[in-house]
């Protein structure tokens, strides 16, 4: 499905207006990662200024708390709030059956897992064109990694099947050694996106790659999301598990 991007934005930003809906005041709410995760934190920004909204936010990366501080989202951390009653981010490929996810694209991976997991409920938000039938359709498995010894750890992928991209600054390349212009993630580690081709048994590859000394976590999301709200020609379809 070729979509231009002005739509995609369009769609981008009403699904971040759906999903910063169902925020409410006293709420102990994860904010996700990425450009969709960053409209729902706008829309709720606005909701703060505007309706008084008053939650408390616990941010999946840096990028996410300096724009929700932005609009004066008062911010906490898993120390202070271990339990949250939401969780809202976005996905790279997301099932069309079960709602299993890749996540780490945008290199939030290791901190999204942990606060989806400190949730009790997940909400995906995503356009249409993330849902597929089988994941690896057209995304990598990102993984990160610890950046000592990572051509070790990045070999050991290799074993299990990986073909690997280290992810640089801007763009993922195909593998190239002695390069100092890695994407380092803000737990301080690297990603190696990681090719498998088509995921057939998503469970076992995850135990697989976290099984692998230097890896810190996979982008597999397996059978964690609640509900998917993605946004199409049709307006928001709200999915619930
Ligand atoms: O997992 C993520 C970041 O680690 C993002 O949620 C994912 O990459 C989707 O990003 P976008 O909404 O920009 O397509």
């Amino acid at each position: 499905m070729s979509l231009d991007q002005n739509q995609i934005d369009v769609y981008k930003e009403k699904v971040g207006e759906v999903g910063a809906s169902l925020v409410t005041s006293g709420m102990k709410v994860g904010l996700g990662s990425g450009s969709t995760s960053a409209c729902v934190v706008r829309a709720l920004g606005r909701r703060w200024q505007e309706e008084g909204l008053r939650f408390i936010g616990v941010p999946t990366s840096e990028e996410t708390a300096r724009l929700a501080q932005s609009f004066g989202i008062e911010l906490s951390t898993l120390g202070k709030c271990p339990e949250l009653d939401l969780d809202i981010d976005g996905a790279d490929e997301v099932t069309r059956q079960g709602f299993h996810l890749i996540k780490g694209l945008g290199g939030a991976l290791l901190r999204e897992k942990i606060v989806r997991y400190a949730a009790k409920r997940f909400v995906v938000v995503v356009d249409e064109r993330k849902m597929v039938d089988n994941l690896g359709d057209h995304t990598p498995v990102p993984v990160e990694v610890s950046t000592f010894g990572w051509e070790a750890t990045a070999k050991h992928l290799e074993k299990i099947g990986a073909e690997i991209s280290i992810r640089y600054k801007k763009v993922s390349v195909r593998f190239k050694e002695d390069c100092e212009d890695f994407f380092i993630t803000d737990g301080g580690n690297m990603i190696l996106d990681c090719n498998f081709g088509l995921v057939n048994d998503p469970v076992k590859l995850g135990q697989s790659i976290n099984d692998i000394v230097g890896v810190m976590e996979n982008g597999l999301f397996i059978d964690c999301t609640d509900e998917v709200l993605i946004a199409g020609q049709n307006g928001i379809q709200h999915l619930r598990k």
